[in-house]
């Protein structure tokens, strides 16, 4: 591999500084044979890990592959994804989970991590062999779909994880309270006679497995945070030592319930767009820190599964090519985050939630070379149909979104630049 000299680029939004790849690290001095990308005015991060991606490999392979999933990804900026366990066959054993992770291997755009199902099949009756699949690298757990919503089976899930010190990640959804539910509990929901999914029904759960978390000691992550009760119960569970971390969807920042007039199923997610007055206030927690860091929850559905009555469609948006321009929009440009802060909740917290020791390194001598390249003057206009996805459902359709991921790195090598995935 020829090393690779970075002109110009501006590390963290900071100086501009050259920035030579050799060897997949990041290296001092200079060297005659290196090719050059030219990067005035592009903004240098570490490579962005998304905590909570849905690949749909293997069983719904008509929706997004691992290679595709994992272009889209690239593409993104990203350079590492947590692929979630409910795929058919679900990722409950070390089959599955070693093939997910040897498929990503093999495509090579980016470092695939499957997640490990808590119980078995996502049905929320026993565990899984958590320790089995743990033994082959599943650094984090989760039945994201669905709720570990027995209190006893989450307790067992999270002793167990303290022993092999790894992450669950909870789907916060109490099943009963969202028995039939379609859209946020609230006005909008009400006026179209969609049955409503309470926020107490996510903050009930969030409640209980703190404490639960509290009385394990173990590290707890919360999926997709959404509701301005969620964040505070997170506040309050940080102020009081309990080792939990949360993430916030893009689509969460800046989208909300008003959108339920349009009636488009492609706005229909799990958990449900919420309020303006809630994106706000998780808008104001990612920028503190209450919530940790941005998770995509990219969730690719087929057309039949979204262009169709409300109440039939599935849940789910996908996220990974529009998720730091969505950032960009809800917290850069308001002055909420600066480029630090975007590292921090693109790379750098999701990165040690997990426990990656190889991603969301400072850009520095002596470290990985994998980082991303961002233009913050570009706009663009999102079309379903360009995205490397197989399938198209993003809710941000004809949407003109500012900044651009140009280059991705991953262990100095180029997997996208200027719109096209390299393998
Ligand atoms: N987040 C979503 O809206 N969808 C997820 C699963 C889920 O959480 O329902 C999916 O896998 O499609």
């Amino acid at each position: 591999m020829k090393p690779l000299l970075i002109k110009g680029a501006r590390p963290y939004g900071e100086e501009p500084r050259d920035l030579l790849l050799r060897d997949g690290l990041i290296a001092e001095g200079a060297v005659d044979d290196a090719e050059v990308i030219e990067a005035d005015g592009l903004i240098a991060l570490p490579g962005f890990v998304d905590l909570h991606t849905h690949l749909r490999e293997p069983g719904r392979e008509d929706t997004e592959t691992i290679a595709t999933g994992s272009a889209a990804a690239a593409l993104g900026g990203y350079t590492a994804v947590f692929a979630m366990a409910n795929t058919d066959p679900v990722a409950d054993n070390a089959v599955i989970v070693q093939h997910v992770a040897r498929r990503g291997r093999e495509v090579g755009l980016v470092d695939v991590h499957p997640v490990g199902a808590v119980t078995v099949g996502l049905k929320g009756e026993r565990l899984a062999e958590l320790g089995t699949m743990a033994a082959t690298g599943v650094l984090m757990f989760s039945d994201d779909g669905h709720c570990v919503a027995d209190p006893l089976l989450m307790r067992r899930a999270l002793e167990y994880s303290t022993a092999l010190d790894v992450v669950i990640a909870q789907h916060a959804e109490e099943p009963r309270l969202t028995e039939g539910a379609q859209a946020h509990e609230g006005e909008h929901a009400a006026r179209l006679g969609l049955a409503g999914w309470p926020a107490a029904a996510e903050e009930s759960i969030i409640a209980r497995d703190c404490l639960l978390a509290r009385q394990t000691g173990a590290r707890l992550h919360v999926c997709h945070v959404s509701t301005a009760g969620a964040a505070e119960l997170i506040r309050w569970a940080k102020s009081q030592g309990i080792t939990v971390s949360a993430e916030v969807t893009p689509h969460h920042l800046l989208l909300d319930d008003e959108r339920l007039a349009t009636y488009d199923p492609v706005n229909k997610v799990n958990p449900p767009l919420r309020t303006a007055a809630d994106a706000k206030v998780l808008r104001e927690a990612l920028a503190e820190g209450v919530l940790d860091c941005v998770a995509t929850d990219h969730a690719p559905h087929a057309q039949q599964d979204k262009d169709c009555e409300w109440s039939a469609a599935r849940p789910g948006m996908l996220g990974l090519q529009t998720a730091l321009s969505v950032v960009v929009a809800t917290m850069v440009e308001p002055g909420l985050l600066d480029w630090r802060g975007v590292a921090r909740v693109m790379s750098e917290r999701p990165a040690a939630i997990a426990g990656l020791t190889d991603q969301g390194r400072p850009l520095e001598a002596g470290e990985p070379a994998t980082l991303t390249l961002v233009d913050p003057a570009a706009t663009w206009t999102v079309r379903g149909a360009l995205l490397a996805s197989i399938a198209a459902n993003t809710p941000y359709e004809g949407m003109t979104l500012p900044g651009r991921v140009v280059t991705t790195v991953l262990n100095g090598r180029v997997t996208a630049h200027e719109g096209k995935v390299l393998q």
